[in-house]
């Protein structure tokens, strides 16, 4: 089973404090989001469990591995930054990752492409924003690691693309046994994709439950409700 834990963490930058003890285990196969206004950490957090940023203080542990480089090997990432090179082409980028990553999954690419309906030939720079999104998470979601980590992976993605993506990602903690966990400020389309809600308000997490479901029928609240009676 996956299991992410994170003890007393700490990261500052220089004198700015950005996340301040916290303590928050996620496991099993599930979806979760995390949530928080803009500035309060999530990308660093998401960073710091995903072994491309050193906590200041506290420890990290991804199915029991807890130095940066085992941190990796258990985990798909997906930055909210353009990352590939935009002259290469998308063929290009397939054939990298697939040398790159051992088990990545090729096929995989050209199913979900052609689900979403994005043509493989010519250059990165000549698709659109939210093409290059979608490829970029495309390429994340046929790597083979147990956990996927993706931050605001929906950004700029068009409803009809969004539902098919979501579907697919529920498919993959049901039948493939993965932990994902993701930063977003799109409340309303996660509110039936997500089993776990993180929110993060000033330096800690203020908010948190592993199954929202329970807490819907319970309390009858929207994530929309949840973020603004935890932030305000
Ligand atoms: N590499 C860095 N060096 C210095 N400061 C940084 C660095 N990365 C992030 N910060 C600072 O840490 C704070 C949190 O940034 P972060 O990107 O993690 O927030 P976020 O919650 O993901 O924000 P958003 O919702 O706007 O994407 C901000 O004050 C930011 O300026």
């Amino acid at each position: 089973m996956q299991k992410i834990e994170l003890k007393n963490l700490s990261k500052s930058y220089g004198r700015n404090e950005v996340l301040s003890n916290l303590n928050l285990t996620l496991e099993g196969n599930r979806i979760y989001g995390i949530i928080g206004e803009n500035g309060t950490g999530k990308s660093t957090l998401l960073r710091l469990i995903s072994g491309l940023a050193r906590p200041s203080r506290g420890s990290v542990t991804v199915n029991g591995q807890t130095t940066a480089e085992g941190r990796r090997n258990q985990v798909a990432y997906l930055s909210d930054q353009e990352m590939l090179d935009k002259f290469s082409t998308l063929a290009y980028q397939i054939k990298f990752h697939e040398n790159m990553i051992p088990g990545f999954q090729t096929n995989r690419v050209y199913e979900m492409l052609d689900m979403i309906k994005l043509p493989v030939d010519g250059k990165i720079k000549n698709l659109s924003k939210g093409h290059r999104n979608l490829f970029n998470l495309v390429l994340t979601l046929a790597n083979p690691a147990p956990i996927l980590i993706m931050d605001e992976p929906l950004s700029g993605i068009d409803t009809n693309k969004k539902e098919d993506l979501m579907q697919l990602l529920s498919s993959f903690t049901l039948d493939e046994e993965r932990l994902i966990l993701f930063a977003t400020h799109e409340y309303d389309e996660i509110e039936f994709l997500i089993d776990g809600l993180i929110v993060i308000k000033g330096t800690n997490v203020a908010y948190f439950t592993e199954d929202l479901e329970e807490m819907r029928i319970e309390q009858g609240k929207t994530i929309q409700q949840i973020f603004k009676e935890v932030t305000q």
